[in-house]
């Protein structure tokens, strides 16, 4: 087992997975970038190689290499082709605007998902919640950070842990300052071998991302040209970390949305739908209904309106992502379908 690789996450489950492939004289990699089908793969912790994927006939989008994957690398004289991808651990999928029900994949294997909440501003919970979702669906353990903690004082912090607490049960939150370093070896220690970030724009993710990694961001740079057309560049989507493991940082994850994120909604929201369990009435609006466990709960006082509208803003955009693939795929179908039917019908014409 290459153990060079384990800085990068790589473990004995990962090599049984890659056993056939060893077998076969294959290299195991894990993808950095991927720009329009280009990939830069590591073969080492700080150094990549670019490789194309020469996967097999019918592979759905969802199967090309993403940020994260591991991969089995043929490296030949005229440059690395990436021949198989292991299975994944985790994914998560952005459903690409337009396209049909096909998801992208932004990030492979991601134990760790950390969403950035600056704490300069006033928490928008609802946001929160959408990244909790997206975290969820992807597989990955989710983990909250209220950023900047050195711009508010003990109070503050002690609402807005409660607050976040309140909008991820059962989550981790931490209040971190990249700037005095406050709360970091807590963040290190909370986090898994792959980590990606996420939250909304200045929430402070670059900043964090720099924290943990320390001056290992900027050491990566090498490069070589050995006339093969094969040459190291720097790789700073999957950044490798002093203290081991791998940051994920990528643009396309930044402003991820919840989309087809049905099990993810389930999840963020376990609270209320444990409560739905015991309303009176199995298709319980949670509206005006006798009996119902959700109104109950916010009467006492156990839940909040906000969570609820939040929730239910959750489960209308999950149902109308449903809603619109569906759509698109009934169009695909009709198109095909034309086209078919004009086909034969140049046939006929050539025919008579
Ligand atoms: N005081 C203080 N400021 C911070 C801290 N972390 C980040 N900032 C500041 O917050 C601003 C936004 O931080 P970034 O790290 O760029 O935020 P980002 O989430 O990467 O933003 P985008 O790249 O737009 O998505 C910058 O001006 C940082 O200097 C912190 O711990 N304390
Ligand atoms: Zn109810």
């Amino acid at each position: 087992m290459p153990s060079d690789l384990r800085p990068l996450g790589w473990d004995e489950e990962w090599a049984a997975a890659f056993a056939s492939y060893a077998a076969a004289g294959l290299l195991p990699a894990r993808v950095g970038r991927v720009d329009r089908g280009r990939l830069e793969v590591h073969l080492r912790p700080s150094e990549t190689v670019h490789a194309v994927a020469h996967l097999e006939a019918g592979a759905a989008v969802e199967d090309q290499p993403a940020v994260g994957d591991w991969v089995a690398v043929d490296p030949r004289s005229d440059g690395a082709v990436v021949t198989g991808v292991l299975p994944r651990r985790t994914l998560i999928v952005r459903s690409s605007a337009g396209r049909r029900s096909e998801g992208q994949a932004m990030a492979a294997n991601v134990d760790t998902v950390l969403i950035a909440v600056p704490l300069e501003r006033e928490a928008r919970l609802a946001q929160l919640e959408r990244f909790l979702t997206v975290g969820w669906e992807s597989g990955a353990r989710p983990v909250v950070v209220l950023t900047k903690s050195d711009v508010v004082d003990h109070d503050e912090i002690d609402v807005a842990l409660l607050r976040a607490r309140e909008a991820a049960p059962g989550v981790q939150v931490l209040a971190v300052s990249a700037e005095t370093r406050t709360g970091t070896d807590a963040l290190r220690s909370a986090i898994g071998a792959t980590t990606a970030v996420v939250g909304q724009s200045g929430a402070g993710k670059s900043t964090l991302v720099n924290a943990l990694a320390g001056a290992e961001v900027m050491a990566t740079q090498a490069t070589r040209q050995d006339g093969k057309g094969r040459h190291t560049t720097t790789a700073r989507e999957l950044i490798p970390l002093p203290s081991g493991g791998v940051l994920i940082d990528t643009p396309g994850l930044r402003g991820i949305g919840v989309h087809d994120a049905s099990d993810g909604v389930a999840q963020s929201f376990s609270d209320i739908e444990a409560l739905a369990e015991e309303c009176r009435f199995r298709d319980c609006t949670h509206e005006t209904e006798p009996g119902c466990a959700v109104t109950a709960a916010i009467d006492d006082g156990a839940l909040t309106r906000r969570r609820l509208d939040s929730y239910r803003k959750q489960l209308r955009e999950v149902e109308w992502a449903g809603r619109r693939n569906a759509a698109d795929a009934r169009a695909a179908h009709a198109k095909r379908w034309a086209e078919q039917t004009a086909h034969g019908k140049g046939h006929g014409r050539g025919v008579h």
